[in-house]
Formats: C-alpha cells, sequence, structure tokens
C-alpha cells in the first residue's frame, strides 16, 4: 500500500479577501496556522508577478514563522528566483503565468525551454530548495522536467476538476487516465509525484488513489468551504476523504 498522502493547504485566496479592502485582515499567515493546526503537512502560497494575492510580506513572515515547510509557487523569472534565494523555502514550485489569467491555465512549458530551465533551477536545488515544476500529464514535459534536474513535478489537475464541474465526464475520465499514466511515468523516472489545482472534496479521491502521488495542494476550495465550516473542519474532511481513497 502507498504511504500517507500529504496535503499541502494554499492559502492564496485569504490574501484575495485582505487584498479587495487593503490593509492586513484576514492575515494568510494565520491562515496557515490553523492549517497547521488541523494537520496540514505544508503550506503552498503562489507569488505572482502582478502579486494579485500573496505579497512579498507574507512570504517573508511564511518563511520565517512556520513549523511545516513552505511550498513556493512562482514563475521562473529572475526576481522570483532571487526572492526564493533569499528565503530559501523548503520547496519552489515552478508554474507558468499569463498577465490575464484568472488562474493558471496549463503547465509549465519545459521541453522548449530546457537549457534555460536547467541554468534557472540549479542555484535553488543548490541553496537546497526542492524544486518542483507544475506540469500537465503530458509525457514530453515530464520526461523535460526529468532531464533538467527537477526533484518534483506537480500535476496540473485543472482539467480533469473543470471537466467534472462541467459534467464532460467522457473527457473527465480521458484526463483521469492521462494522469494515472502520467504519474506512473514521472515515478519511473524517479521523480516525487505531486497533483493539485482546483481539486474538491468531489474530485479528490480518484487522484488521491493514484499510488505514485505523494502530495496534494489544494487552496481554493478549501479556503471557500472555510466560509462556510471553518478552516479546521474543512481541512479534516478532505483528509478524511484523501485517507480513504488511500485505503480502500
Ligand atoms: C499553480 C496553481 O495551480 C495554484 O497553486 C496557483 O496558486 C494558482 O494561481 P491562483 O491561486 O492565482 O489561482
Ligand atoms: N498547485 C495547486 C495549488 O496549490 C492549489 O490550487 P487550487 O486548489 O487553489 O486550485
Amino acid at each position: 500500500m502507498a504511504g500517507r498522502l500529504r496535503l499541502g493547504v494554499n492559502i492564496d485566496h485569504v490574501a484575495t479577501v485582505r487584498n479587495a479592502r487593503g490593509g492586513d485582515y484576514p492575515d494568510p499567515y494565520r491562515a496557515a496556522q490553523l492549517a497547521e493546526a488541523a494537520g496540514a503537512d505544508g503550506i503552498t502560497a503562489h507569488l505572482r508577478e502582478d502579486r494579485r494575492h500573496i505579497s512579498d510580506a507574507d512570504i517573508a513572515a511564511l518563511s520565517e514563522g512556520l513549523s511545516i515547510p513552505l511550498n513556493l509557487e512562482m514563475a521562473a523569472t529572475e526576481e522570483m528566483q532571487s526572492i526564493a534565494l533569499r528565503h530559501r523555502p523548503h520547496a519552489v514550485c515552478l508554474v507558468p503565468e499569463k498577465r490575464q489569467e484568472r488562474t493558471t491555465e496549463g503547465g509549465l512549458e519545459v521541453a522548449r525551454d530546457e537549457n534555460r530551465l536547467a541554468h534557472f533551477i540549479a542555484p535553488l536545488a543548490a541553496s537546497g530548495c526542492r524544486v518542483s515544476i507544475f506540469v500537465a500529464a503530458h509525457r514530453p514535459q515530464i520526461e523535460a522536467a526529468r532531464r533538467i534536474g527537477a526533484a518534483v513535478v506537480e500535476l496540473h489537475t485543472g482539467a480533469y476538476c473543470d471537466a467534472h464541474a462541467e459534467g464532460r465526464l467522457a473527457e473527465r475520465d480521458a484526463e483521469l487516465e492521462r494522469l494515472t499514466e502520467m504519474a506512473a511515468l514521472a515515478a519511473d523516472l524517479g521523480l516525487e509525484v505531486h497533483a493539485g489545482h482546483g481539486l474538491t472534496y468531489d474530485t479528490v479521491a480518484p487522484i488521491a488513489a493514484l499510488p505514485q502521488v505523494a502530495e496534494l495542494n489544494i487552496g481554493h476550495f478549501l479556503i471557500g468551504e472555510a466560509i462556510f465550516r471553518g478552516l479546521g473542519p474543512a481541512i479534516d474532511e478532505m483528509r478524511r476523504h484523501m485517507d480513504e481513497a488511500r485505503t480502500t
């Protein structure tokens, strides 16, 4: 049987609410502490280039104060590299960013940017960060992630979740099949496998059941659900879905 699946709680959208009014309430760091108390294994925060939610000060506070690992999501830019090298989070996850997108639309294009990305991640890895690449479930991207020396790939589950939410069930099942095959490929290549984006109580079980997946990163749904039942209970229920999927 596969080992216990880790849950990383993404707190970006606590900052979205804070930034709607300016000021410092609600504080993502406080949400991270609550998530930790509720059993989160790590905290994920995406410092976007446009700073639409998480801020530089949030990353500083999370880096200094957390006692569980911080996974810093960021674009592969020089500015972000120097921020990561300053704080040296447990993990850095490289994600694609488009200025006008509502959320992260796809995986990082690794295969066509191998040389630059290999040089980009080298100092991060040398400084002790586990480098993760956020990829679509496509073989060429996963093979390229391996070649550039990444330790981890995080499989983008957004297409699977969107298809589920919109009732496109054949497409959902086809995407789940791709995720299943690519999780196995990534593990065969020696990569640690994570997954995330858009996961909910309804969609998490088949992803949690993939034996190669070591970590899920979940944010938007949990922060939304926290409005109705509180962050701790929202995380508890996600944990229960994950554990059940792993043992059945
Ligand atoms: C990379 C990813 O899938 C998310 O973790 C990311 O945080 C999405 O960006 P937004 O939080 O801005 O939607
Ligand atoms: N990397 C995925 C993540 O951190 C959370 O994504 P979401 O649950 O906010 O869509």
